[in-house]
């Protein structure tokens, strides 16, 4: 078991100066219930989204990218094709991308093709507990896109995944962990208000991007990315009623918190 460091604010407020200073590029292939927020979220946070999702376009601009998001949440024949060439272009082009594993475990097809995926060198997948677990082997899937298991139950699994592939590993949950296998961080607070509105997880594995992007420590950038989520999360929660007023009070919480790191 690896000790638990916890990823400090100062450590978080160094990684969101350089988001905002260098106002990433992020190449999004991701699933269509999740586009908008994803685009709101990065925005917000100061990156810059682009859906490019062809597999006509999508090796092009992942070379033009600053990092790229593959999310498999509603995948095809033809948009796999699109992201193994776009994964393909950030290898050849040295970009950091992320891999988000949505419904690992459930689906032979998908699990397939998110196996094929996780060996093409990803430099962060991201997860939820179910998830992580599954694509370690020590899990049966989640309830759908959502969690069944508890983060803590998957931090072995998550580092054990980190060394197979050697990448670093994000389980987000009431706790989030990060870890490359070596070091292990956690990242705690948010409010569970976050399960209710859809598309938290994934649009935050596309801010995983954007605070790797430009990054020589991707564990320590990854909790960046996490802590944000998780103060704003605690920020939206404090001034909502309920999920329909948490989605809106979240975008503007992590443009605060991205403004005062101007
Ligand atoms: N019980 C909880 N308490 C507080 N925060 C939570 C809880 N569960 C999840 N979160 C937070 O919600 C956000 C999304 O994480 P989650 O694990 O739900 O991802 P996900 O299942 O992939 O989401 P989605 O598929 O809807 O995009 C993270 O910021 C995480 O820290
Ligand atoms: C609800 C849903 N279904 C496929 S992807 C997705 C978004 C949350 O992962
Ligand atoms: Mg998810």
């Amino acid at each position: 078991m690896l000790n638990i460091q916890t990823f400090s604010k100062d450590d978080f407020d160094r990684y969101c100066s350089h988001l905002v200073q260098t106002h990433p590029l992020v190449h999004c292939m991701t699933n269509d219930v999740v586009q908008e927020i994803t685009a709101d979220v990065l925005l917000a946070a100061g990156a810059s989204p682009a859906m490019i999702i062809d597999e006509h376009e999508s090796a092009d601009f992942a070379a033009i990218a600053d990092c790229l998001l593959v999310n498999v949440g509603t995948l095809t024949d033809d948009r796999y094709k699109a992201m193994l060439l776009a994964v393909e272009a950030c290898c050849r082009h040295s970009k950091p991308w992320v891999l988000d594993p949505v419904a690992a475990g459930l689906l032979p097809w998908r699990d397939e093709r998110v196996s094929e995926l996780a060996r093409k060198k990803p430099t962060v997948i991201r997860g939820n507990a179910s998830e992580i677990l599954s694509l370690a082997g020590m899990g049966q899937g989640g309830h759908g896109v959502d969690s069944k298991d508890d983060s803590r139950d998957a931090v072995n699994g998550a580092a054990a995944l980190a060394k197979r592939y050697d990448c670093v590993v994000a389980v987000t949950g009431e706790t989030d962990f990060v870890t490359d296998g070596k070091r292990l961080l956690s990242v705690s607070g948010g409010d569970v208000m976050s399960t209710l509105v859809v598309g938290t997880g994934c649009s935050l594995s596309a801010l995983v991007a954007a605070y790797c992007a430009q990054s020589d420590c991707p564990l320590e950038a990854t909790a960046a990315a996490l802590k944000m989520a998780k103060l704003a999360s605690e920020t939206a929660a404090s001034v909502s009623q309920g999920p329909g007023s948490f989605h809106p009070a979240y975008l503007d919480a992590l443009y605060r918190l991205a403004r005062n790191h101007f």
